[in-house]
């Protein structure tokens, strides 16, 4: 069964609906391969928001600590439901989206529409660059995490590697999300059931590409696209990273939690960031 351990003194998954935030999910695996993907983010001006940030955690007494070094931030957190919600107001930051490429774009459109219930938002093309983008997704780009489709003209398949896990995508009932999937001929690469060494049930599906989708039964939420899973070759690095590169702009990446299933050598650490998409991202061994 897996372990949880908690970084912070309460629960941080906030149960405030009108909270949403990106978190992160980052893999270790001995893979070389280089995923066709990337993370797209916006995030304010760093100097004013970092001192402004730090000024305002010391008058509120809040329980994160943030030492400024010069212009260097260096934070240990514990975040609880309890400041969460002042982060939330003070931090303007999110991401954006996640780009990969795909071999057929009305293919993955259709599949994306009819299987998982995303919108269309809008196409782009780019003929003197020769590719055409298409962006996807349960809500608008001013206010959702949305997933930007990348067809290069000609180009109708891709490595994915090893690198990539899967994307995330909350339902409320995983088994009737799999039968609706089949019905429309998707593929299913893992039924219905409770995650190994957890009670969430989950499943996982394939798009026409062949990327990974794992459905995770929970609440209605408004950001269902709700996680990203990375594998990396060394975990604690990529956690020093994203927390130097976020954390460097206060209130930024946290490290929220760890899933030590060590009968499946896999640890999960969940980033957080404050952001208007409910999306996660956590680091797992492979
Ligand atoms: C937290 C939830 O969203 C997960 O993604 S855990 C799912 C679990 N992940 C792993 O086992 C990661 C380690 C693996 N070696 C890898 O690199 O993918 C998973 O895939 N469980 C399978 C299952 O059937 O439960
Ligand atoms: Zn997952």
């Amino acid at each position: 069964m897996a372990r949880i351990m908690p970084m912070t003194a309460s629960s941080i998954r906030p149960s405030l609906s009108s909270l949403r935030f990106c978190r992160f999910c980052v893999s270790h695996s001995s893979s070389r391969k280089f995923a066709s993907f990337h993370l797209g983010t916006a995030v304010p001006q760093m100097q004013s928001f970092g001192i402004k940030a730090s000024k305002l955690l010391r008058e509120k007494g809040s329980n994160f600590s943030i030492g400024a070094v010069g212009s260097m931030a260096h934070a240990s957190t514990a975040t609880t439901q309890e400041n969460v919600l002042d982060w939330v107001k003070q931090d303007k930051r999110r991401m954006l989206h996640v780009v990969y490429r795909v071999g057929d774009l009305d293919r993955t459109i259709k599949f994306y529409t009819e299987c998982l219930g995303m919108k269309l938002l809008r196409k782009r093309d780019v003929p003197e660059e020769r590719y055409t983008n298409a962006f996807l997704g349960y809500g608008p780009e001013d206010s959702h995490f949305v997933i930007e489709l990348t067809y290069n003209y000609g180009i109708d398949k891709y490595d994915i590697g090893l690198a990539f896990g899967h994307f995330g995508i909350a339902v409320e009932d995983v088994a009737k999300s799999v039968e609706l999937i089949k019905a429309k001929g998707g593929k299913v690469t893992r039924e219905p059931g409770p995650v190994k060494g957890g009670n969430t049930v989950i499943a996982f599906i394939e798009d026409p590409d062949g990327y990974k989708f794992e459905l995770l039964e929970r609440g209605p939420t408004p950001e269902p696209l709700c996680q990203v899973m990375l594998r990396v070759g060394d975990l604690d690095r990529a956690i020093n990273f994203y927390q130097k590169i976020f954390i460097l702009q206060a209130y930024g990446m946290e490290l929220l939690r760890t899933r030590d299933n060590p009968e499946y050598k896999c640890f999960l650490h969940p980033f957080f960031s404050r952001g208007s998409s409910g999306n996660s991202l956590s680091a797992l061994p492979g």
